[in-house]
C-alpha cells in the first residue's frame, strides 16, 4: 500500500519531466528551424532579386518609337554610332521611327551606349572599321567615325588619318553606289588656332600641318575636300557639319576632354587641371542641341559647310570655377604646362545655321552641365558598386605597333 502510495507522485513527476523535456526539445527544434529558415531567406532574397532583374531584361522595353510609313521611313547608317555623339544621334533617329544601322569599331565607342536598342526590329549593330569597305543598302549616312578627343586622336595619329581619309573615301564610295546622302561630322578644328573670331564658315583656317593635332585637323580638312570632290565629280549629295566643343552624358570617363576631366576631378576632390594660364576660350554646346542640328542639316538643302555650336564663350579658368561651384567641390585648381598648338580662342558664328536651318542651341550651359554632373556621379557609383564592370584593357602592342592600325 505504502509502496503504491509513494510511487504514484513519482510517476507524475517523471511524467511531467518527460512532457517538459519533449516541449523543450520541440521548442529548441522549432527555434533552430526558424533560424535556418531566416538564414535561407537571407541567402535566397538577393537571388530572387537577380532573377527578377534577369526577367526584366528578357522582356526588355525599348524607348518609345514613332511609327513611320514605308515612304517616310529611312534606312540610316551611323558610323561611330556607339560613340558619345553617335549614340545620342542614334537615339533620336530610332525614336523618330527610322531604321538605323550602327557601325563602330569600338575604339572609343561602347556597346553600353546603344545596348538599349539591341534586339529592336529597326536597329542593327555592326562591329566594323570604316577603313574597310562596307556594302549595305541605305538612304542616308551620318559619317561620325573618328576619335574626337585630343588624347584619343593623338594616341594613334596614323589610325586617325586612315579613319578620316580612307574611312571617308569608303563611305563616299558607298554613298555613290547606293545613291545615299552623306553628312560628314567635321570639326571646328579645321579653323586651327584661328585668327578670325568668331569663326565663320568662309574662314580658311590656321592649321599647323605637321603639329600633334594635324592628324585630326588635316584629316578632317581632307575629308571635307573629298566630300566636295565626290559632289562635283560624282553628284553625291553631301552635308558638312563643323562641330564645335560638345559635352554631355556618355562621354567616356577617360575621354580626356576638358568637361569630363573637370567634372570627374571635382567629384573626386582632385585638383582641376588647367593647361596653360586658362585664358584660352571655348564655347560649349550640349549634345542634344548638336543632334538636332545634325538632323536639321541632313534634311536641309544646304550642301556647303555649316557651323554647329553654342556661341557662349568662356575662358577655361572661368569654366573650371563654374564646374567647381556646380559640383560644390573643394578641389583646388592646378595649372599645368600648355598643350602644344592649343587653339587660344574658339567661338562659332552660327548666323548661317540660324538662317538656313532655323537652328540654334536651346540648352543653357548650367542646365547641360548639371545633367553631365549627374551622369558622371552615377558612373562613379556604378564603378564603385559593380564588380562586373570591365577594367579598360591596356593596348596590345605588336612589333611596336598599336592595335588599331
Ligand atoms: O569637345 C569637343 O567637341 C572638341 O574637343 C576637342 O577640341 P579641344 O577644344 O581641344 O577640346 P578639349 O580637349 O576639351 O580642350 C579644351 C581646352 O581645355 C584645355 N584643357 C583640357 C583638358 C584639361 O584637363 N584641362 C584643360 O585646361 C585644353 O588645353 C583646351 O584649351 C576636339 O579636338 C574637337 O574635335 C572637338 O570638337
Amino acid at each position: 500500500m505504502f509502496k503504491l502510495a509513494s510511487s504514484f507522485p513519482m510517476c507524475a513527476v517523471w511524467g511531467n519531466l518527460i512532457n517538459m523535456s519533449v516541449l523543450l526539445n520541440r521548442s529548441i527544434q522549432e527555434n533552430r528551424e526558424l533560424r535556418i529558415e531566416s538564414r535561407i531567406e537571407e541567402i535566397i532574397e538577393p537571388l530572387r532579386e537577380k532573377i527578377r532583374d534577369l526577367e526584366k531584361s528578357f522582356t526588355q522595353k525599348y524607348p518609345p518609337v514613332k511609327f513611320l510609313s514605308e515612304k517616310d521611313r529611312k534606312r540610316i547608317l551611323v558610323t561611330g554610332g556607339a560613340g558619345f555623339v553617335g549614340s545620342h544621334l542614334t537615339d533620336k533617329l530610332m525614336m523618330d521611327g527610322h531604321e538605323v544601322t550602327v557601325v563602330d569599331n569600338f575604339f572609343t565607342g561602347r556597346k553600353r551606349n546603344v545596348e538599349h536598342w539591341i534586339g529592336h526590329e529597326n536597329f542593327e549593330l555592326i562591329n566594323h572599321d570604316v577603313v574597310e569597305p562596307l556594302y549595305i543598302e541605305v538612304d542616308q549616312i551620318y559619317h561620325l567615325a573618328s576619335p574626337a578627343s585630343p588624347p584619343n586622336y593623338m594616341y594613334n595619329p596614323i589610325k586617325t588619318l586612315k579613319t578620316n581619309t580612307i574611312g571617308t573615301l569608303n563611305m563616299l564610295g558607298l554613298a555613290k553606289r547606293v545613291g545615299a546622302r552623306l553628312l560628314l561630322a567635321s570639326t571646328s578644328e579645321v579653323y586651327g588656332d584661328p585668327e578670325v573670331h568668331p569663326q565663320t564658315e568662309d574662314y580658311w583656317g590656321h592649321v599647323n600641318p605637321i603639329g600633334p593635332r594635324a592628324c585630326y585637323d588635316e584629316g578632317k580638312r581632307v575629308a571635307e575636300t573629298m566630300c566636295y570632290a565626290y559632289m562635283k565629280q560624282e553628284g553625291v549629295e553631301v552635308r558638312v557639319a563643323r562641330i564645335f566643343n560638345t559635352f554631355g552624358p556618355r562621354m567616356h570617363m577617360n575621354d580626356g576632354r576638358v568637361v569630363s576631366n573637370f567634372i570627374l576631378q571635382a567629384l573626386q576632390g582632385e585638383p582641376l587641371t588647367v593647361y596653360g594660364s586658362g585664358s584660352q576660350t571655348r564655347a560649349f554646346q550640349y549634345v542634344s542641341d548638336l543632334v538636332n542640328g545634325l538632323v536639321a542639316l541632313m534634311n536641309s538643302n544646304v550642301s556647303s559647310p555649316v557651323n554647329l555650336g553654342n556661341p557662349e564663350e568662356h575662358t577655361i579658368l572661368e569654366f573650371a570655377q563654374l564646374i567647381k561651384n556646380l559640383v560644390g567641390s573643394g578641389s583646388e585648381i592646378q595649372f599645368l604646362s600648355e598643350a602644344q598648338d592649343d587653339p587660344q580662342k574658339r567661338k562659332p558664328d552660327i548666323k548661317k545655321a540660324k538662317l538656313m536651318l532655323g537652328w540654334e542651341p536651346v540648352v543653357p550651359l548650367e542646365e547641360g552641365l548639371n545633367k553631365a554632373i549627374h551622369y558622371f556621379r552615377k558612373e562613379l557609383e556604378y564603378q564603385a558598386n559593380n564588380q562586373y564592370i570591365p577594367k579598360p584593357k591596356p593596348a596590345r602592342i605588336k612589333k611596336g605597333r598599336t592595335r588599331h592600325n
